[in-house]
């Protein structure tokens, strides 16, 4: 489970004075997560989230998160608000950690996506694109076509002993990632990590998006080809095309993809599995058995750069444009 800190009951109710959200009546860790600890905080005030961020996560890097959830709640999208405290800064300090408070989301992630979800996660994603449009802070994509490499030297020859011949094969796909990636395709905010566990519903409606420590600065079409990636595959590995068409309609609708971006789609694609195939192969081999994390496998997603590198064009993820194009 993800709590990594303890923090003992007399320094959050201390933490919390700072807060009006009333008395203290209760807390404890989610196990939920690996990146941060998280913690579900009820108070006479209501129920919230406490995040302590840990090493992971770089802290010059957190004005920008908050930031940017200040910016889309007050657009109107649902995504955890950082809470304001009586005075002095979002950004507290807990138990060693820097730490802040959120509101709760409710809702629960699906572990069974439809097509109608697949829809809702498009339509999700390219509001958020576009109320972000005017947030001011960048944070460039570490883990985007150039931070890549770095990844896969880190792995060093280990990748062979996680399948057969795995090195050749992504030596391959990242010489003809970097020659052919796009330079030129509209770029924003990007929440780079919309997975099915970073997605609430509610009564069968989309009730939030959360966990925005992967959000910069990128192409906005290679967020999409993440929620392809992350969304659009069934258990035995077979692309839905039902589910594909249902996403990018419903991300079109909202945010019309031009010609170029649905053209780029497949090398995107190709790209958000490669990052995903290269993080887990990174983790694998370097977090220890003995962790309590619980590692991804990264073959998944070896087999996801495959189906991607047989894709020939958006027609193949389902997606035929109707009437005119942008
Ligand atoms: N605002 C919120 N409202 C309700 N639940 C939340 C909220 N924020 C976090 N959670 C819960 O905490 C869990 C962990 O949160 P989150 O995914 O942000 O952690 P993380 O350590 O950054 O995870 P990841 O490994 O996915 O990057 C979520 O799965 C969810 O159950
Ligand atoms: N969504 C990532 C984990 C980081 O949140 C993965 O499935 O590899």
């Amino acid at each position: 489970m993800a709590v990594y800190t303890e923090v003992a009951e007399g320094d959050l109710a201390a933490f919390l004075s700072r807060y009006g959200v009333g008395r203290l009546l209760s807390y404890k860790g989610i196990a939920e997560g690996v990146e941060n600890s998280n913690f579900l905080v009820r108070t006479d005030g209501g129920t919230f989230i406490l995040t302590l961020y840990e090493k992971r996560v770089d802290r010059n890097d957190l004005p920008f998160f908050i930031g940017l959830l200040q910016h889309l709640a007050a657009r109107g999208l649902s995504c955890p608000l950082p809470v304001e405290p009586r005075e002095g800064s979002t950004l507290g300090e807990l138990a060693g950690r820097p730490a802040a408070l959120f509101t709760f989301l409710e809702g629960m992630w699906t572990r069974r996506p439809s097509a109608e979800h697949c829809r809702d996660v498009g339509r999700a994603l390219a509001d958020l694109h576009a109320k972000s449009a005017d947030f001011e802070l960048v944070r460039p994509n570490a883990l985007s076509v150039d931070g890549w490499r770095p990844l896969f030297e880190g792995c060093g020859d280990d990748a062979d002993k996680v399948s057969d011949g795995l090195s050749l094969e992504i030596a391959t796909e990242l010489a003809e990632l970097e020659s052919r990636w796009p330079t030129d395709l509209p770029g924003g905010v990007i929440h780079a990590d919309l997975f099915p566990d970073n997605v609430f519903f509610l009564s069968g409606e989309l009730s939030g998006l959360i966990d925005f420590y992967f959000a910069c600065n990128d192409i906005l079409a290679y967020d999409l080809a993440i929620c392809l990636c992350a969304w659009c595959f069934e258990v035995d590995g077979a692309f839905n095309v039902t589910k594909g068409r249902a996403m990018i309609e419903g991300y079109d609708a909202v945010r019309p993809l031009s010609d170029r971006e649905l053209e780029a789609l497949p090398l995107l694609a190709r790209g958000a599995s490669l990052r995903f195939l290269l993080t887990r192969l990174y983790d694998w081999i370097h977090i220890p058995d003995t962790s309590f994390v619980t590692k991804k496998d990264p073959r998944e997603y070896l087999r996801k750069n495959r189906f991607h590198r047989g894709v020939a064009s958006v027609a193949d993820y389902g997606f035929r444009r109707q009437g005119p194009s942008a």
